[in-house]
């Protein structure tokens, strides 16, 4: 199969959907790889690093968006490149198309087949192409939230592990998943004060046993999670219903009830946020204010940390790039049902349940699609 990686373009993104390594992999299996030219630039992957390991490098994206069998990008495709993706190609990436009707409505229009890494499942329920990610951001936020909180960003002026003699800041974590997981650790490590929350009985039970008494986890219900936002000096939203958009936890009014200079971190921002008043911001300009409460809102938090990112979702993205590549997206869709979760969007129809449900498609299940075509 010819497999292509373009340059991404969202803002201040960084990443790359094929390392030279992974460019390598799928040429030793006997796959065509067309890169970008500079296209691993930003994670100080070189034109020259891609042609050792055998792949062509191609003047900006347009042959790779007409003449490559499978795309493989990072971020959800921007407007430009969605109206260069047609029928019969793969596009494999991260979607997140609950919550953006517009890029939604462009791939069921082109006729694409488009996996989402984002709802590829593993066993167990996980997630495992959106695991590392979410501990790149999870680790992020409580960095990001930190320099929020300085008193130049808007911030109370609170220094989350305090000093001898001054009280540490309070964290307040809803959703103990792989962000909250992560955002906790890092949180604790600085000497904050932690509590998250979920509903989950089995991740709470999970994180007291992780972190005893170095963290307090709580029952997320509308009574405790509005006394732990409003204590709160960083809130970090960190909830997901696989492939829905978030549920928004935090409403205009409870934010009007929080400290002055408090922070939101909403990592759930790319699928929609679970705060009532977030809105996705990028690298460039990451925080705003409402009603005193500075909100720190970027879809592509890992795209500041390219390098170590790219390397991590390649890891867990390649074995299915490979599996596609030899099979073909039906064999490899058929033969593999986490893989096949993935599937969000084929031929005009969409394919993902809770994708369908939130933004009124008829829903077509991945079964009829395999049997039917
Ligand atoms: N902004 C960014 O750059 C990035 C965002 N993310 C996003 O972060 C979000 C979280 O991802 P993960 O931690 O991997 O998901 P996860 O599935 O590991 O964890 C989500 C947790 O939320 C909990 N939850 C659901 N509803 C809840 C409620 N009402 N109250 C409290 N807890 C609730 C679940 O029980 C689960 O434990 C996702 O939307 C993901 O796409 C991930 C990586 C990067
Ligand atoms: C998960 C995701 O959206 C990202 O890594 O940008
Ligand atoms: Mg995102």
């Amino acid at each position: 199969m010819r497999v292509g990686s373009p340059k991404e373009i969202k803002n201040h993104e960084y990443r790359v959907g094929l390392t030279p390594e992974s460019a390598g992999e799928l040429v030793h299996q006997g796959h065509e790889v067309w890169i970008e030219t500079g296209a691993g630039n930003g994670i100080g992957a070189y034109d020259d690093q891609y042609v050792a390991a055998g792949a062509k490098i191609v003047d900006g994206p347009d042959p790779i968006f007409a003449e490559c069998e499978m795309v493989v990008k990072v971020k959800e495709p921007q407007a430009v490149e969605r109206a260069k993706l047609r029928e019969g190609q793969i596009l494999y990436t991260y979607l997140h198309l609950a919550p953006d009707p517009e890029q939604t409505a462009d791939l069921v229009k082109s006729g694409v087949t488009a996996i989402a890494y984002e709802t590829v499942t593993g066993p167990g329920n996980s997630l495992p192409l959106l695991k590392p990610m979410s501990q790149v951001a999870g680790r992020m936020s409580i960095q990001a939230g930190a320099t929020a909180l300085e008193k130049a960003h808007g911030g109370r002026g609170v220094l989350l592990g305090g000093v001898p003699g001054v009280l540490p800041g309070k964290v307040t974590v809803i959703g103990g998943g792989v962000v909250g997981f992560n955002a906790a650790q890092m949180a604790v490590g600085l000497g904050a004060d932690v509590t998250i929350l979920d509903r989950d009985p089995e991740v709470l039970e999970r994180l007291g046993i992780h972190f005893e008494s170095r963290a307090k986890t709580r029952f997320s219900n509308k009574a405790n999670l509005e006394d732990e936002v409003c204590n709160a000096d960083l809130v970090i939203g960190a909830v997901l219903i696989p492939g829905a958009a978030a549920p928004k936890l935090v409403s205009r009014e409870l934010l009007k009830k929080m400290q002055p200079g408090s922070v939101l971190v909403d990592v759930a921002i790319d699928q929609g946020g679970c705060f009532e008043t977030s809105k996705p911001t990028t690298h460039a300009d990451p925080t705003y204010i409402v009603d005193d409460v500075v909100h720190y809102c970027v879809a592509n938090m890992p795209g500041a940390v390219a390098r170590t990112s790219t390397y991590a979702l390649n890891n867990v993205t390649l074995p299915h790039a490979l599996q596609i590549a030899k099979l073909g997206w039906r064999d490899a869709l058929a033969a593999n049902p986490y893989l096949a979760e993935g599937l969000n969007v084929h031929r005009g129809q969409v394919t993902y349940e809770a994708v369908a449900r939130e933004l009124g498609y008829d829903y077509v299940p991945v079964e009829k699609v395999l049997k039917n075509g």
